[in-house]
This record gives C-alpha cells, sequence and structure tokens, in this order.
C-alpha cells in the first residue's frame, strides 16, 4: 500500500522528530536525499555530476534552504550551481551561506544553459496559485532541461492536488519523509513526474489518502477454493441497456464475468444481444448478491433502481442510475453501495459545475460519499474511492486511452461482479478500478471498450506478480 499524508499530519511528525534531534538534521537528512537523487538524474543524462549546470529556484521558506543545501552537496562534487531567489530578501541563511562557501552563486535570472533545475520554490508552506514572483521565475524554466521538483511541484495544493494558476511540471519530484495527497490526485499528480520518497524517520499515524499496490489487490481478490460452487461464488445481477443502448448491457456483461462471480444474471431489453455475445448469462430476475444498475439504461426507470435500492443486496449505481438518487433511501440501506460516476455525474448530483469537480476530485468525492452514505468511485484520471472515514483510496493505474464511451461499463460490471465475491464498497471499487486500468495498460492504446474486458483476466493474473 502507497499511503499520503496531510500537511498537518506531516508537521504534526516533522515537529515531534524535530525535538528528538539536533537543530537542522532534518534538513540535512531531505537534502542529502534531493542530492542524491539529483546526482543520479545527472549521471544518467550526462554521465555525471561534474560540470554539471545547476539552477536553484528558491523560494523563500524551507523548501528553498532544501534546494540550497542539496545545490551545496552538488557543488562540493564540482557542479557549477546557480541559485535565483524569488525574493532576494528572505532566503535560507544558513542554507545560503552553505551554498557559496561550496563556490555556488546567486543570479537574479534564470539562467537558459543548465542541466538541471530544481524547483525550491514552494513545499508544503505554498497556498492558492502562485504569485507573480513565483509565477515568473516558473515561466522562465527553459524548456527541455530536466526538472526536480523539491518536496512538491510548486503551485500543487499538498492536500488535494489542485492547482490555481500556473505551476511547475517536473520530470522527478523528491519528496520527504511521506508522500502527499496532492502528488497521487490529478491535476498534482501529472505534475509530480516520477515521485521519489526519501525517508527522513517520520513516524506516522493512518493516512489521508491511499493506493493499493498489486499485493494489496491480489490480496482482496475473491479465488475460488476446493469447496467453491457458482453460488457460492456469488452472483451479479446486471440491469442495464435499453432499445437505444443495448451494448452497454453487453459491456457491463462483459466486465462482469471476468470479476469472479460464480454466474451473471441479465435483466432487461437486451437479452439477445447479451446472449449472442456470452452465452454464459442467465437470462431474467433471480437471487442474486449483488446488482449493478444503471449502464445505458435511459431515462424513466427510476422505479427499477429504486427497487433495487430497497432490497438487501449489495448495488453498484451507475450512468443513469444516479438521475435523483433518494439520499434517504440511500442511507438506509445496511448492504454494501457503491456509487461510480464520472465528473459529470457527480457534478449533477452535487450541484456544481463539471469543472469545479475536476479541479477539487478530493473534495467532490469526499462530500459525495458522506452525503449519500455510501462508497463513491469518482472515475477520470486518477480514479478516487470514498467511503466514510476511511482513507481515500486513489487508483495508481489506468491511462488517458480509457476516456472511451463504453469502458465505464466494463467497470461497472466488474464492481458488481467484485460485490458479489463479497467485497466491500470500498473494496470493490478500488480493486475494480485497479483491474480495469492494468487491463487498459495492457491493450495499450487506442483501445475499444471490449478489449479491456477481455484483458481482465491478464490483469488479474499480474497482480500475483510483484
Ligand atoms: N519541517 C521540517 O522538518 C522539514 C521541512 N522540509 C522542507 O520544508 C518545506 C516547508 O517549508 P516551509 O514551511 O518554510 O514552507 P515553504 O518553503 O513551502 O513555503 C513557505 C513560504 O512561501 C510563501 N508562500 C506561500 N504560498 C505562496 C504562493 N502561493 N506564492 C508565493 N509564495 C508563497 C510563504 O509566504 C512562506 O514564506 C517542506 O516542503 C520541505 O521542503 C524538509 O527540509 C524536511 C524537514
Ligand atoms: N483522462 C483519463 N485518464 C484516465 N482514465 C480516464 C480518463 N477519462 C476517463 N477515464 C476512465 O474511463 C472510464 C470512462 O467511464 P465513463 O465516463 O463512465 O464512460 P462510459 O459511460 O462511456 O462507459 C472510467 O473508468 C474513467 O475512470
Ligand atoms: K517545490
Amino acid at each position: 500500500m502507497r499511503t499520503a499524508y496531510s500537511v498537518e499530519t506531516v508537521r504534526g511528525a516533522e515537529r515531534e522528530l524535530m525535538a528528538r534531534l539536533p537543530e537542522g538534521a532534518l534538513m540535512q537528512r531531505a537534502a542529502a536525499g534531493l542530492a542524491a537523487a539529483c546526482a543520479g538524474l545527472l549521471r544518467r543524462t550526462r554521465g555525471g555530476v561534474y560540470g554539471a549546470r545547476v539552477v536553484l529556484l528558491v523560494g523563500p521558506g524551507d523548501n528553498g534552504g532544501d534546494a540550497l543545501y542539496a545545490g551545496a552537496r552538488l557543488a562540493r562534487r564540482g557542479a557549477g550551481v546557480t541559485a535565483v531567489p524569488m525574493d532576494p530578501e528572505r532566503i535560507h541563511p544558513g542554507a545560503l551561506a552553505a551554498l557559496r562557501a561550496a563556490g555556488g552563486h546567486l543570479a537574479p535570472s534564470v539562467p537558459q544553459q543548465a542541466d538541471l533545475v530544481l524547483d525550491g520554490l514552494l513545499g508544503i508552506g505554498g497556498r492558492g496559485g502562485l504569485r507573480p514572483a513565483a509565477a515568473a521565475l516558473v515561466e522562465r524554466i527553459p524548456s527541455g532541461v530536466p526538472v526536480v521538483a523539491v518536496d512538491l511541484p510548486s503551485g500543487v495544493d499538498a492536500d488535494t492536488g489542485e492547482v490555481a494558476g500556473s505551476a511547475v511540471t517536473a520530470d522527478v519530484t523528491v519528496t520527504f519523509g511521506a508522500y502527499k495527497p496532492g502528488l497521487l490526485i490529478d491535476p498534482g499528480a501529472s505534475r509530480a513526474g516520477a515521485v521519489h520518497l526519501v525517508d527522513i524517520g517520520l513516524e506516522l499515524p493512518s493516512p489521508e489518502v491511499e493506493a493499493l499496490q498489486h499485493a494489496d489487490v491480489a490480496g482482496l481478490l475473491p479465488e475460488p477454493t476446493a469447496s467453491s460452487d457458482k453460488y457460492r461464488r456469488g452472483v451479479v445481477g446486471i440491469v442495464a441497456g435499453s432499445a437505444q443502448y443495448p451494448g452497454a448491457a453487453v459491456l457491463a456483461v462483459a466486465g462482469a464475468l471476468r470479476g469472479g462471480a460464480g454466474a451473471v444474471r441479465y435483466v432487461g431489453p437486451a437479452a439477445d444481444a447479451v446472449l449472442a455475445r456470452y452465452p454464459e448469462t442467465l437470462i431474467g430476475p433471480g437471487r442474486v448478491q449483488a446488482w449493478v444498475v444503471g449502464p445505458g439504461l435511459g431515462a424513466g426507470r427510476a422505479g427499477e433502481v429504486a427497487e433495487l435500492l430497497a432490497g438487501d443486496a449489495a448495488v453498484l449505481v451507475d450512468a443513469d442510475g444516479l438521475r435523483g438518487l433518494d439520499e434517504t433511501a440511500l442511507r438506509a440501506r445496511t448492504a454494501p453501495t457503491l456509487l461510480t460516476p464520472h465528473a459529470g455525474e457527480a457534478a449533477a448530483l452535487l450541484g456544481v459545475s463539471r469543472e469545479s469537480v475536476e479541479a477539487g476530485r478530493l473534495d467532490a468525492v469526499r462530500v459525495l460519499a458522506q452525503r449519500y452514505g455510501a462508497s463513491v468511485l469518482l472515475k477520470g484520471s486518477t480514479t478516487l474511492v470514498a467511503s466514510g472515514g476511511e482513507a481515500v483510496r486513489v487508483n495508481p493505474t489506468g491511462t488517458p486511452w480509457l476516456a472511451t464511451a463504453g469502458s465505464g461499463d466494463v467497470l461497472s460490471g466488474l464492481g458488481g461482479s467484485l460485490l458479489a465475491g463479497g467485497l466491500s464498497g470500498a473494496d470493490a471499487g478500488a480493486v475494480g478500478a485497479y483491474l480495469h486500468g492494468l487491463a487498459a495498460r495492457r491493450v495499450g492504446g487506442p483501445l475499444l471498450a471490449h478489449q479491456v474486458a477481455e484483458a481482465l483476466p491478464a490483469a488479474w493474473r499480474d497482480t500475483r506478480h510483484p
């Protein structure tokens, strides 16, 4: 499991550790890790540190201090290091002295000839969009030169991944002590590049955000045992498709057949299309452990959604099923409930614009989960799953090629199948998104939704191999 912690939590852990260590020790640990990562990068890009031209963008706080101390270490190894301050009146004094003692110097503007740029403008102390002095330096980062962000790319909100205005786009982010949620959640995550964690010895409580990895997923997948039969493995029922959208039913069944349930039952007007493609499907109403309702349902079928929600089986609600959800009915449920909106559907549920959901994904998914008393999977770039007071799960797999018609239908069938196999709403959502994203990566791009479904068994097997 990869875990991420809020600024408040990180600061608390830092305070405790600093009280036990000599002054400045933590910053030295951070700077040593940062310099080592930069040296590694310079070895790969130009064969070594000696003679490299390194530019430091230096903010007024400790983030700038880290950059300066790391710059001093690189200067001692023969790099030519130039520091450009955001505000010449406010520079970490000890760190500047260390850089100067090592042969580095200050400059008023960003040199355009460089082998490496370190973004040490803002770290976890950054608030709101970059102010003009910081934004002006960011604009002058020469194109094509590798950028290493110190702790996090400046302009990215550490707690949420939100970006208000401009922000640094890094090739590598060297982060200290713990991942910050903003490094894992878009739009921040796609600014961070490859994230490298430097252990500075923090002791951390439970995380605010977490990302499953292969072993976590393998441990949650419902594998059959010697005593399994198809009913014990769980039956998933699919209520999807309409005369207008029969394909959604086929794709949801395609996902459900690969999610580990023992049987898939289809209820709706697209039975012929479903059977033509998947003769394994049971047709018509019957007992199930989990329902999937919504893909391609069309308008005017809220009664069917309400009926399923009034029952005691687990329910995954997607797409058209999300229209006019009854908050009270949802809150009264005791079986697992998983809602799977994309940003547009989430915006309709929240009564806000789609853009504001995209910009503040973490907040949106948390509010929805709380309001409906359900697990909520918010689709899109860096899919998120929230449930009650638990850590929000961020999906580390996936590809933008998934933004294609029908891929969400496959995900809903898959998630429902996992619910039928006994997973909780949060686990079914997180494991479903993980496999779905892994399958899509296996297919590559451009991809068709049914190919994602077909790649699910291979993705399932992949999770067993770290
Ligand atoms: N606290 C610790 O023990 C450690 C902290 N470390 C470093 O310290 C950093 C945090 O340092 P600070 O708390 O000094 O905070 P920062 O250095 O992240 O930034 C704070 C400064 O930036 C200014 N600022 C805030 N938002 C701005 C904006 N939008 N535009 C322009 N200026 C803005 C503030 O006025 C303040 O002066 C971490 O990210 C990490 O790099 C590391 O050295 C590891 C140890
Ligand atoms: N930019 C993106 N990056 C990664 N995944 C994406 C992106 N956009 C969409 N997706 C994924 O593609 C799928 C699309 O689902 P959805 O919007 O419901 O489409 P549909 O209703 O056509 O099936 C979801 O799994 C979503 O997370
Ligand atoms: K930074």
